[in-house]
């Protein structure tokens, strides 16, 4: 029997399902799907507001379904029908749904771990390696039709016997850890919790202080949530405790960093490059990094691969059909796991 009480269900769908079609066929097979016709907040809370939604039990959304439906936030909770149960978010990253807000509704989210992990840790090594060694100057000098430019850009540096630095040792702060050993880095880092000593001994990892993170690393890399524990955890007062010259790896989320703070330390040469992929306030750019050339910069394309985004429109899929077949999530968010 479905939550639903035996009635076919019924699944929201914010966003597009772009790659995962056969799989998205199996749940309009049990589930009647359910599109919002608004174009922007207002419209889809009026709509919410209408009874358009009523019946859902679940939905599932996109990240760019930002654009349509803003944060997942009391606001819209309160206009969505209390038949809502669940919400089935496609991204690791789960920062644009207001977790606490859905735990008082009573609703339950997931996301799609473990799927983005290799795709992400290949983006920072592209990173990590592009700025170590200047490469974007080369290239936008290239671009321009003056070959290395002139000046040519600074020499780089190699990963070869670097610390780098993960704050934040998940699914893929580790996998990054196992690349970066494959190019002789030494690896430490810094979680809210201690791994396993035979997980660190088998990617070589050294638990270290916050301080002691900032302190020693040659390359510090960003790998955890954005949440409010999060938000601007590297600001002035940080770049201030790294060592002079230090590159910064960001392919977390770019409100971790106090992204003003970051194109001060860039620009006095306390940090010497970065490899970004997110933003604080994306698709906007912060103006000062732009400028910036030796700053290599990627428009959040960190799982921009066929493989990974159809494993997490799968996963994500997935998660519904558990949702609408058993009642229950097969990865729900850890805020919510006693639930
Ligand atoms: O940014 C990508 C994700 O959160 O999966």
């Amino acid at each position: 029997m479905s939550p639903n009480g035996g009635k076919q269900a019924k699944v929201l769908l914010l966003g597009v399902i772009e790659h995962a079609h056969s799989a998205w066929d199996s749940v309009s097979e049990i589930a009647d799907i359910v599109m919002p016709k608004s174009t922007n907040r207002a419209e889809f809370i009026e709509e919410a507001k209408s009874g358009a939604f009523e019946g859902c039990t679940a939905a599932y959304r996109t990240f760019d379904s930002f654009e349509i439906t803003g944060r997942v936030d009391a606001e819209l909770l309160e206009a969505l029908p209390r038949s809502l149960r669940f919400i089935c978010h496609n991204g690791a990253g789960y920062d644009q749904v207001d977790v606490q807000a859905c735990t008082a509704r009573d609703i339950r989210v997931s996301n799609t771990p473990t799927a983005v992990d290799d795709s992400t840790a290949d983006t920072g090594m592209f990173l990590l390696l592009g700025a170590l060694r200047n490469l974007a100057v080369g290239m936008a000098a290239l671009r321009a039709g003056k070959w290395r430019g002139v000046p040519p850009p600074a020499l780089g540096h190699d990963p070869e016997g670097k610390v780098l630095g993960i704050l934040g040792m998940g699914g893929i702060g580790r996998n990054m850890a196992k690349k970066a050993l494959a190019f002789g880095m030494k690896i430490r880092y810094h979680n809210r919790t201690q791994l396993d000593p035979s997980v660190e001994k088998e990617i070589e990892a050294e638990y270290v202080s916050f301080d002691e993170l900032l302190a020693e690393s040659d390359v510090l890399s960003l790998n955890l949530p954005l949440n409010k524990n999060t938000r601007h955890l590297i600001s002035k007062h940080e770049f201030a405790k790294m060592k002079r010259g230090i590159v910064i790896v960001n392919t977390a989320r770019g409100a971790i960093i106090d992204e003003t703070a970051l194109v001060e330390a860039l620009d006095s040469g306390q940090v010497s490059s970065a490899g970004l992929d997110v933003y604080e306030q994306e698709p906007n750019v912060h103006p000062g990094l732009l400028a910036n050339p030796r700053i290599l910069l990627v428009p959040h394309m960190g799982t921009w691969t066929v493989e990974t985004e159809t494993k997490m429109e799968e996963w994500a899929i997935n998660n519904v059909r558990m949702a609408i077949e058993q009642g229950r999530l097969r990865s729900i968010v850890p805020e919510q796991r006693d639930m």
